[in-house]
């Protein structure tokens, strides 16, 4: 395994991204407070100095008294006394001058300014004269990130290199900042002298710390804030996520049949959509994914070739709109992150290409889908539209190299030949394969070292809710989110005859995507359906203006008196009644607004984008 590189933890940061890359974390950070046990090594060596003196002292008097034979048997014992204290101390300071060498090497791995900002406090030493310590338990500054997959072990792998001993990770206080590491091969006493028997042994106590089963944990408000979306656990108990901020926003999930990806996908939309961002869904299997179809904020869940054809082209639509939009001056920022979830990519691509085919379409037809899971791969993250792209095996050559280097977390679930392992990972290849447990992955984040975790346990919400699962409902209803920010879609498409397959493929690629349920829909819940608590008003509100039409992302300056636009989550929905410049200052806009609570103004820069909504049945 390569040393995990602190780089790679600054970059994983959790936030939204921010132009400003300087790192002042330390600034206010105090070094650590050494933990003092026992004597220092100065302290007994004086005192193996003071034992020689007395031991000399008493010879002398008795010498003096005449008993010079007394003097030195008593002498003798003594200074063996003092010899051991000097030993002893000798000892110690070869093994406090280990401990520092130790802090150094952690210094740059750990990205702390030097070593004094760790306290590591070394126990249980073993083997040899000065030995290794058994235990260390590593005191670092709150403002290291450690919340990288893998972070955990890749201290362990650091440590390892330094000592030349294997550890695992016994314990990861996140809150105290504080990381055990154990020596697993060591039971009291002796060493185990084989290597790879200590590795096994060292894989072994990996494995045991995995569960097999954890459930998802309800998001806490500073959750909700962070663009990081928790995958699961590793070994150490540490939250593993997927970074939308990181360099390269998007996510694969690969397994095979039965391995978890179903699981996890309804995990990442419930994540996303519990963050008020909107979710669309390419379901290729058609029924995996429907249980979130009438979740709070997933737009669509596509599940007909014809509607995934449609959603696919809007979201590349979508994505190329934004970045016309961040041309005008726009900033990334004010764009909400939109999740495209692509179930079973490679069957979804051989079928739109046949679907082509049939359709008699040219060879650039047959690859729309690659073509545009590519380009949104490739652009998507600079204007927030993230891509979930699930397949089944890792070595399909749909995987292109470059679509590798635009994906930033990788979930491999279940077990991987090592060859596909070796091709995935590289030279930082998993030493230990996952285990044969549902939902039990390895996962890479960037250039971090792959980790092994324990993906969380969501429940399919319809499947809940038709066997009644109390304890699945339970969790359920705390991660529904309580406001509904983004409403059900359906795809619109034009009145035009698709008569043929040529037709319908016409069709589609010109199909919209349009508020509301489709006439044909039926025996779904309303897509209104928050949390019944707290944010009922807001939902209920919503609904009195939120009616069939579309919607789109614009400038402030495209705003117009009449226009419904949603301006920020504290205003909803609102009218837009007046624009006017603002005084001597040519890049804002006065807004003044109306909507379901009252009235009121603000002062909005030009080029900010909003999301408008166009209406059908002119409500207002
Ligand atoms: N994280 C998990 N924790 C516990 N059990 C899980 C987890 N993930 C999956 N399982 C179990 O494994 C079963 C299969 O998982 P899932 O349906 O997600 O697999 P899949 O990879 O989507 O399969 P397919 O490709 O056939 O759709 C689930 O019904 C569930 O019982």
């Amino acid at each position: 395994m390569a040393p995990h590189d602190p780089a790679d933890t600054f970059a994983a940061a959790s936030g939204p991204p921010d132009a400003d890359g300087s790192d002042d974390r330390f600034a206010s950070a105090r070094p650590a407070e050494p933990t003092i046990k026992g004597f220092t090594p100065w302290q007994l060596a004086a005192s193996a100095v003071g034992v020689v003196f007395l031991a000399v002292s008493m010879w002398a008097i008795l010498a003096a008294l005449d008993e010079p034979d007394i003097g030195v048997l008593f002498l003798l014992p003594t200074l063996a006394c003092a010899g051991a204290l000097y030993a002893v101390s000798v000892r110690r300071r070869l093994r406090q001058n280990a401990v520092t060498d130790l802090a150094e090497a952690l210094v740059r791995h750990l990205g702390v300014p030097d070593a004094s900002y760790l306290d590591i406090d070394a126990r249980q030493w073993q083997g040899g004269w000065v030995g290794v310590p058994h235990v260390l338990n590593i005191q670092y500054p709150t403002e290291v990130d450690d919340s990288a997959p893998g972070w955990a072990a890749g201290v362990a792998e650091a440590v390892h290199l330094q000592l030349d001993e294997q550890y695992t990770v016994g314990r990861h206080n996140v809150r105290g900042h504080r990381l055990t590491l154990r020596d697993p091969t060591r039971s009291a006493g002796s060493l185990t002298p084989e290597p790879a028997a200590r590795a096994e042994r060292a894989r072994d106590a990996v494995r045991r710390a995995l569960p097999d089963h954890i459930a998802r944990p309800v998001p806490t408000q500073a959750d909700l804030s962070s663009w990081l979306l928790p995958l699961g656990v590793d070994a150490s108990g540490t939250r593993v996520g997927w970074n939308l901020a990181a360099p390269q926003g998007h996510l694969l999930v690969l397994g095979r049949s039965g391995a978890g990806k179903r699981v996890l996908l309804t995990g990442i939309a419930v994540e996303a959509a519990a963050r008020g961002w909107p979710v669309w869904i390419i379901d290729h299997r058609r029924v995996d994914l429907l249980g979130v179809r009438d979740w709070p904020n997933v737009q669509i869940v596509a599940s007909t070739l014809d509607d995934q054809i449609v959603v696919l082209n809007q979201a590349w639509r979508e994505m190329e709109g934004r970045v016309a939009l961040i041309e005008s001056g726009s900033s990334r920022s004010e764009l909400e992150p939109l999740v495209v979830v692509v179930h079973h990519f490679r069957e979804f691509a051989t079928a739109v290409a046949d679907a082509a085919n049939r359709a008699g379409q040219s060879a650039a037809a047959a690859s729309l889908a690659h073509d545009r899971v590519t380009d949104l791969l490739r652009h998507g993250r600079q204007v927030n539209v993230y891509l979930v792209l699930s397949m089944q095996r890792a070595d399909d050559p749909l995987l292109r190299d470059e679509h590798r280097d635009d994906v930033g977390t990788v979930v491999a679930l279940g077990r991987l030949d090592s060859r596909v392992a070796s091709a995935l990972w590289g030279s930082d290849r998993p030493t230990e394969p996952a285990e044969p447990v549902p939902g039990r992955a390895t996962v890479q984040s960037g250039d971090a070292t792959p980790a092994l975790i324990q993906c969380y346990w969501t429940p399919d919400p319809r499947e809940a809710r038709r066997v009644n699962d109390e304890q699945d409902l339970y969790l359920l209803d705390a991660l529904r989110p309580s406001v509904v920010t983004h409403p059900v879609l359906h795809v619109q498409r034009s009145r035009a005859l698709a008569d043929s397959p040529e037709a319908s493929w016409r069709v589609n690629l010109n199909a919209d995507l349009a508020e509301g349920y489709s006439a044909g829909t039926s025996g779904l819940a309303d897509w209104s359906r928050a949390r019944s608590s707290g944010g009922g008003s807001a939902a209920a509100a919503s609904t009195q203006v939120e009616t069939a039409g579309w919607s789109e992302m614009i400038m402030v300056s495209q705003l117009q008196a009449g226009s419904l636009a949603r301006l920020d989550d504290d205003t909803g929905w609102v009218i837009i009644e007046q624009v006017e410049p603002v005084q001597n200052d040519g890049t804002k806009l006065q807004l003044h607004w109306r909507g379901n609570d009252g009235a009121g103004s603000q002062v909005v820069s030009r080029t900010r984008a909003v999301r408008i909504r166009h209406l059908s049945d002119g409500i207002y």
